[in-house]
């Protein structure tokens, strides 16, 4: 028997590492990726992505491949944006998907996805629902923001100060009774002309270099505080820049994917990590 495949990626340095796994006989535990997700003892990664057939896992999905992601603690989200995009390159660099255009299966349901020829992907996102405010805080001062589900949850708050000067190294508080699964916080800039600069703390990893369903809760948000539901905008995160676009019952995020590298775990180290 071989190894098991692995492979990293990245989309606008929110990187991830991607097992392969047709059939759905990896047995994925929470201590496996962890471990894997540690930048000590593991790989090192945001989040990890089994790519597993939608059959193979009993979900009704249009999409013959679904997206099975987790985050760095070895938690279970929704829905991955910049993920999705590093999902699609590697099925289509791989030609396990033939087509440009096709749909990826999600727990936060169907994702239509298209690749462009820079390898840049277009992802279907889905709605952007704005939920109500709430408050973070960061460091002992204190945020207002805008509650957007994207599938998955995020609390959007606008900074007057630059978001550069933040300490987000540790979780900042937020308020469990409105969050009871936990939240992604994102703080912005508002830039002008259709533009945003963000920075994010991820709910089950901490703070990441960029999140695709952070970027489009936050155009979301920044639409809704200026009282329309339409738009599109650039956002730039530590890690490049995507372009959001939001619309009545539907979102894209627009932005790069890349595979950066591919190899075999250590069989003896996997299964000593228990199942
Ligand atoms: N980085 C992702 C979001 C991953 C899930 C998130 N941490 C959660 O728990 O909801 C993205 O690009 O959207």
């Amino acid at each position: 028997m071989g190894g098991i495949e692995f492979l990293k990626g990245h989309g606008t340095q929110n990187d991830f590492v991607l097992l392969p796994d047709p059939d759905g006989r990896l047995e994925l535990t929470e201590a496996r990726v962890a471990a894997l997700c540690d930048r000590q003892r593991g790989l090192g990664a945001d989040g990890v992505l089994r790519i597993v057939r939608s059959a193979a896992v009993g979900v009704e999905s249009a999409g013959e491949w679904f997206m099975d992601y987790r985050n760095a603690d070895g938690s279970i989200a929704e829905m991955c944006g910049n993920g999705v995009r590093v999902f699609v390159r590697h099925l289509v660099d791989s030609g396990l998907v033939s087509e440009r255009e096709f749909v990826i299966g999600t727990r936060a349901g169907d994702r239509p996805v298209q690749m462009h020829a820079d390898g840049s992907v277009t992802v279907q996102m889905g709605p952007a629902t704005i939920t109500g405010t709430s408050v973070t805080v960061v460091a002992g001062q204190p945020f207002s923001g805008v509650a957007v589900n994207v599938g998955n949850p995020h609390l959007v708050s606008v900074v007057e100060d630059d978001v550069d000067e933040l300490d987000l190294r540790d979780q900042p508080d937020f308020d469990s009774d409105v969050f009871p699964e936990g939240v992604n916080l994102e703080f912005i800039n508002l830039l002008g002309d259709n533009a945003l600069k963000m920075r994010v703390h991820e709910r089950g990893v901490g703070e990441t270099r960029s999140c695709g369903t952070g970027t489009v809760a936050a155009v979301a948000a920044a639409l809704h505080l200026a009282g329309t539901d339409t738009g599109e905008a650039t956002v730039d995160i530590p890690g490049g820049q995507v372009i959001v676009g939001i619309r009545r019952g539907g979102s894209t995020l627009t932005g790069p994917a890349e595979i950066v590298a591919r190899g075999e775990l250590d069989e003896t180290w996997w299964a000593g990590l228990g199942s």
